[in-house]
């Protein structure tokens, strides 16, 4: 048992993991418990000084069971995907010691303690914005870092896709592969860096959340339907990935905007194709989404080359990657032309890095009301604008992976009753 006299004692650890959005999409699974992929996948990571979760895990010989809390709210641990997660990283502990509090867990007393778990997202919870995605991946981070667990942020990949698949990509920054794998076990289904975020620094992010009232197809269920039903999806899994793929890392290699662009709009028009092409047929993009891609595909065709590249996952929310800052402020000038706030309240309409408006000339809505029609309708009918059609806009960047926070201030678990704060 325990070296430590006491039970009293909590021992914790706080982690921040960022989301992240593919440009080469993941959809369908060859193993639906393991969660195996069809294919490779590519994702650009977040800022998670605008986009992340934080995640407190603890460990007590008080703790009867192991809890969760995730926003505030009691949530259980039953289900199979955080179950998945909890037995994986139990089976890597190994001995902990800290000699300040007189702590020492030793690598066999991991499987009869219980941990306590408490997790925040910077953003809404299940609004399309990827949260199980920087969910799972803190979870696996913030457990494998109390359990003293040694291995990579790979290996630790290949347990959070076992929560949910995309999460595997944001155990790292920058650009990420997911690797299929080969193998049965899923022992090499992992992501991998491509480049880390300062590489491609000139990127911008701005992301579009669309308002929508009907609940979607969720994406496990939605790429169940898709391999069981799609032809299209068997013939993009197998011929055109893995090209794509190739094509994807050599324009990130070299920073090739028009590349980079052309591939990550293409595949994610392929995506919502194959939703189209499952039966019965799943709508994740609504009217706006389409607006924003006609607005977008416009602009690009008067430019010499293109500005901004924009993708959709399972949702109407549109992520726009505009190739560096003049472009960034040219794209949130014609959004807030199309799509002016419902309120005056800009402060709460343009959120994250709010220096992006301001370089576009925007302080307040009456330079909304002032901007003119882009040029490129210049010699159209006068175009017509959807106010209130987006809820909101966060404006981001290529960001850095999970990180410890040290400060004791930020940990969502209090260091002596080992509950929520
Ligand atoms: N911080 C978190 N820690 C652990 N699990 C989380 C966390 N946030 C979300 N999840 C899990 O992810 C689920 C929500 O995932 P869901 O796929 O429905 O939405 P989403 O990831 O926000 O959107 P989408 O996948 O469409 O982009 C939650 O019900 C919860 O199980
Ligand atoms: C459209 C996508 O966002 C689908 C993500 O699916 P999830 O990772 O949410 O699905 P599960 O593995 O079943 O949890 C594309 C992507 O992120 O690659």
């Amino acid at each position: 048992m325990m070296a430590s006299e006491s039970q009293n004692w909590v021992f914790m650890v706080t982690a921040q993991t960022p989301t992240n959005i593919a440009v080469i999409k993941y959809w369908g699974k060859r193993d639906e418990t393991l969660i195996l992929p069809i294919n490779d996948s590519i994702s650009v990571t977040l800022d998670p000084s605008h986009l992340c979760t934080t995640t407190t895990a603890a460990v007590s010989p008080a703790f009867h069971q192991d809890r969760m809390w995730l926003n505030g709210k009691e949530i259980s641990l039953s289900g199979g995907r955080f179950q998945s997660c909890l037995r994986e990283i139990r089976a890597r502990a190994c001995d902990v010691e800290d000699e300040t509090k007189g702590i020492k867990i030793t690598k066999e007393d991991w499987g009869k303690l219980h941990v306590h778990i408490a997790s925040y997202n910077n953003f809404p919870t299940a609004a399309g914005l990827a949260s199980s995605a920087a969910g799972f991946a803190c979870l696996a981070y913030a457990l494998g870092k109390l359990m003293n667990v040694k291995e990579d942020e790979s290996q630790l990949s290949a347990i959070a896709r076992q929560g949910s698949g995309s999460a595997c990509r944001s155990l790292f920054g920058g650009f990420v592969k997911w690797i299929m794998g080969k193998e049965d076990n899923g022992s090499d289904s992992l992501a991998v860096q491509l480049t880390d975020e300062k590489h491609w620094d000139d990127l911008v992010i701005v992301i579009a959340v669309v308002s929508s009232r009907q609940k979607e197809t969720s994406s496990t269920t939605g790429m169940r339907e898709s391999v069981e039903t799609s032809l299209l999806l068997q013939h993009r899994a197998k011929e055109i990935v893995p090209k794509r793929i190739l094509q994807m890392e050599e324009a990130i290699k070299n920073r090739d905007f028009a590349s980079f662009s052309q591939l990550t709009c293409a595949d994610s028009n392929q995506f919502h194709a194959v939703c189209l092409d499952t039966c019965p047929p799943i709508f994740y993009m609504n009217d706006t989404s389409h607006r924003i891609i006609s607005i977008v595909e416009k602009w690009n065709r008067s430019e010499e080359a293109p500005q901004v590249a924009y993708t959709f996952d399972a949702g109407p929310n549109a992520v726009l990657i505009a190739r560096n800052r003049n472009a960034a402020t040219s794209l949130i000038q014609r959004l807030l032309y199309y799509f002016p706030p419902n309120s005056d309240d800009l402060s709460s309409y343009i959120i994250g890095d709010k220096s992006i408006a301001k370089d576009a000339g925007i302080n307040g809505i009456q330079d909304v009301e002032a901007l003119p029609p882009p040029p490129e309708i210049k010699d159209n009918i006068p175009s017509q604008k959807y106010k209130g059609d987006v809820s909101y806009f966060i404006c981001t960047r290529p960001g850095r992976g999970p990180v410890l926070l040290s400060d004791s201030i930020q940990a969502l678990l209090n260091d002596e009753t080992g509950l929520p704060k």
